[in-house]
């Protein structure tokens, strides 16, 4: 049976706005920002409509370069592409300053999806060397340990966003959803707020399959985004024997299992690569069995790992400690 390639492939968010099921992450390493720019652009040209990035990221700027470059060529046009960017929870409480800042690094004068990165909320620490904006991207204290806003409110973020969703003067997200978010607090989103997130973006793949989110946000129309789909730097989850048995079974990439996983259940999936001939093979779509997918359930199911994995999580249920994740 014939396929379409996992580029051709839409969703609907909950607002009514299609989004291409693959996009590509570009939270690149820090020596390697500037490839970001080459990336997206062979990313487009393999046939990408999704950019997933962050104002934290460090690389909006060359995503604006690649995208300006797009325009001009006539390759795309800014509807063609779905473009997501994230408030940052150093700027948990300048949600609009935040979202300009993203779009004139990106060069357009709006995103497609706005996702509240992380639900807490950091003090605005200066770090003029190694911050974002001068500020420290994750503040310590000086036995660095993670240090939160005593003020702080994480649905406030929320709130704010949803201000800017729903005025109807403003233009600048056409979309707004979160990210890291557990049930309880997605609970707390749909009691408190009047507008229910398009997407929940969190780390998901074979060793973490995110079954009690996955019923969650399927129960409430919510989609969830698949971050780290292989298992981030290195790709250790292409190693994962059932991956590589699938991969003899239907004769595709074990790239493309493990995209095609999250696919074949409905979710979106944001792969990362600088690697241009990666990008334009790897974008087969595999049709999975019922089967297939409750096997790949299974391999995180009993002993669950977490790859991104940082110290200021802890505040956030479930979402930290490698032995403690719940699956
Ligand atoms: N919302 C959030 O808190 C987070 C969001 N993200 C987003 O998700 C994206 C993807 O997650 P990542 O952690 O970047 O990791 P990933 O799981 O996409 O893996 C990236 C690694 O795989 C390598 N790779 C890519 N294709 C390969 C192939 N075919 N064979 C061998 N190696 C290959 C890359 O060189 C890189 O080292 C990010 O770039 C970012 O956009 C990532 C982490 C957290
Ligand atoms: O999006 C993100 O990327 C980094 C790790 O790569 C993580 O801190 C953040 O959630």
């Amino acid at each position: 049976m014939l396929h379409p390639q996992s580029t051709e492939i839409s969703f609907k968010l909950n607002n009514g706005v299609s989004v291409p099921a693959l996009g590509l992450g570009t939270a690149s390493p820090a020596d390697r920002y500037s490839e970001t720019k080459e990336a997206v652009k062979a990313a487009i040209k393999a046939g990408y409509r999704h950019i997933d990035t962050a104002w934290c990221y460090g690389t909006e700027p060359y995503i604006g370069e690649a995208l300006k470059e797009l325009f001009q060529e006539g390759e795309i046009k800014r509807s063609d592409v779905f473009i997501t960017t994230k408030v940052w929870p150093v700027y948990w409480d300048k949600v609009s300053e935040s979202l300009d800042e993203s779009l004139e690094r990106l060069g357009i004068d709006y995103v497609d999806m706005f996702l509240h990165h992380w639900p807490l909320c950091y003090p605005k620490v200066e770090d003029l060397v190694n911050g974002i904006s001068d500020l420290s991207r994750n503040p310590v204290d000086s036995m660095n340990n993670p240090i939160y806003d005593p003020k702080g409110d994480w649905l406030q973020t929320y709130k704010d966003m949803e201000k800017i969703y729903l005025d109807p003067s403003d233009h600048r997200v056409r979309s707004i959803g979160v990210s890291n978010y557990p049930v309880e607090y997605l609970q707390k989103v749909l009691n408190q707020c009047s507008v229910k997130p398009v997407v929940n973006q969190i780390e998901m793949h074979p060793r973490l399959p995110q079954l009690e989110l996955n019923k969650f946000c399927h129960d409430h129309d919510i989609l969830l985004t698949a971050y780290s789909p292989l298992g981030s730097n290195g790709a250790p989850n292409i190693k994962i024997p059932l991956v590589q048995e699938l991969s003899k079974k239907y004769g595709a990439s074990a790239n493309d299992i493990l995209i095609s996983y999250h696919i074949r259940k409905g979710n979106l999936v944001i792969p990362r690569s600088l690697n241009a001939q990666r990008l334009a093979t790897n974008v087969g779509f595999v049709f999975l069995s019922e089967s297939d997918i409750h096997d790949l359930d299974n391999v995180g199911k009993t002993s669950p790992y977490r790859y991104i994995d940082e110290d200021f999580a802890a505040v956030v249920p479930g979402f930290t400690g490698r032995d403690k994740v719940v699956g």
